[in-house]
């Protein structure tokens, strides 16, 4: 699990950016290395490195599963982690971007986030909801739940390793774009928490841009609340993104990805963006530069890249 850290100054006027490097995975770095500092840098964001940050890996034996939860302490450990560094770049008015990795990293940021800006809203855009709890997981992949921890529910109770996370935030406060991969016990828990999601079901039904506009006004009616805009690569067709762990078919196209970046950005609330789940090691060499070049595209619009 990764993260790297690419901080902004204020988003209006453009300030520095600063990237830091988290934890071993490639991904974050193939997008660095991808030229995304130079991209942005060259959109007049200023950008200071921060180099990398690494976490000592905790070995299989110290790590062992929390009843199904796998590699508890190491997750937990980088995402309180990265909550810190979050919070202190948003407390500074910078806007946090942050490349992965694991979603179960989105723990951190979107707790960062609501540290600095506690009335934020999240838009989530996946194949999957991500809000298994300990009790519904069947993989204990804490990448499949870091929404039930953010928002505290029941079934995460007395995992003490996980106590720093703060039920921070609220039902009526996030909204998914892009599911089609949804387990039977988050089915139950999207209608139990009355979650709002638009699946690739309502994206094909009503159009990307009457979807967003809906998942906006759900979440965000005047407009005036910060945004956590948190994406996984996998929310795109594994036509457009085919390195990613737990690809999906039937995803949105590579104009559907950019429009919700782009229709975010045009709000003017952005103030945190996650890019997750980009795994250089599941596929061969174009499919991992293909799926690199369109993350870098998507942080760019989500920027203000593409708009005139
Ligand atoms: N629902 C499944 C898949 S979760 C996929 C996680 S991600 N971050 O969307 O790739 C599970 O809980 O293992
Ligand atoms: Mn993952
Ligand atoms: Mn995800
Ligand atoms: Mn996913």
């Amino acid at each position: 699990m990764a993260a790297s850290d690419v901080h902004s100054g204020d988003s209006n006027t453009k300030n520095a950016l600063s990237v830091d490097k988290v934890g071993v995975d490639e991904g974050p770095i193939h997008l660095v290395e991808a030229g995304l500092i130079d991209q942005l840098t060259g959109m007049d964001w200023k950008v200071n490195f921060d180099g990398h940050h690494q976490f000592e890996e905790i070995t299989a034996e110290d790590d062992p599963p929390i009843g199904k939860l796998k590699n508890p302490r190491f997750v937990s450990r980088v995402c309180e982690s990265v909550a810190k560094v979050v919070e202190g770049h948003a407390k500074k008015g910078e806007l946090p971007v942050t490349l992965g990795g694991d979603h179960s990293l989105a723990m951190g940021t979107i707790s960062g986030t609501l540290a600095a800006y506690p009335d934020a809203c999240v838009i989530w855009i996946d194949a999957h909801a991500d809000i298994n709890t300990a009790e519904t997981t069947d993989s204990g992949n804490i990448h499949g739940m870091p929404v039930s921890f953010l928002m505290g529910l029941n079934g995460n109770n007395n995992i003490p390793e996980f106590s720093w996370v703060k039920p921070a935030l609220k039902s009526n406060r996030i909204v998914y774009i892009g599911l089609r991969d949804v387990d039977a016990g988050e089915k139950r828990i999207l209608k139990e928490n009355g979650i709002r999601a638009f699946s690739m079901h309502e994206v094909d039904k009503y159009g990307i841009g009457k979807v967003v506009e809906s998942a906006l006004d759900h979440v965000n009616p005047n407009r005036d609340r910060p945004i956590h805009l948190s994406f996984d690569v996998d929310a795109l067709d594994p036509s457009v993104a085919p390195s990613t762990g737990t690809p999906v078919r039937g995803g949105l196209t590579f104009r559907e990805g950019h429009y919700i970046c782009e229709a975010i950005w045009e709000t003017g609330c952005l103030v945190a963006l996650d890019l997750m789940e980009v795994n250089p090691s599941l596929a061969d060499a174009a499919s991992v530069q293909q799926t690199v070049a369109v993350g870098c595209s998507l942080v760019r619009a989500a920027l203000g890249e593409t708009l005139l």
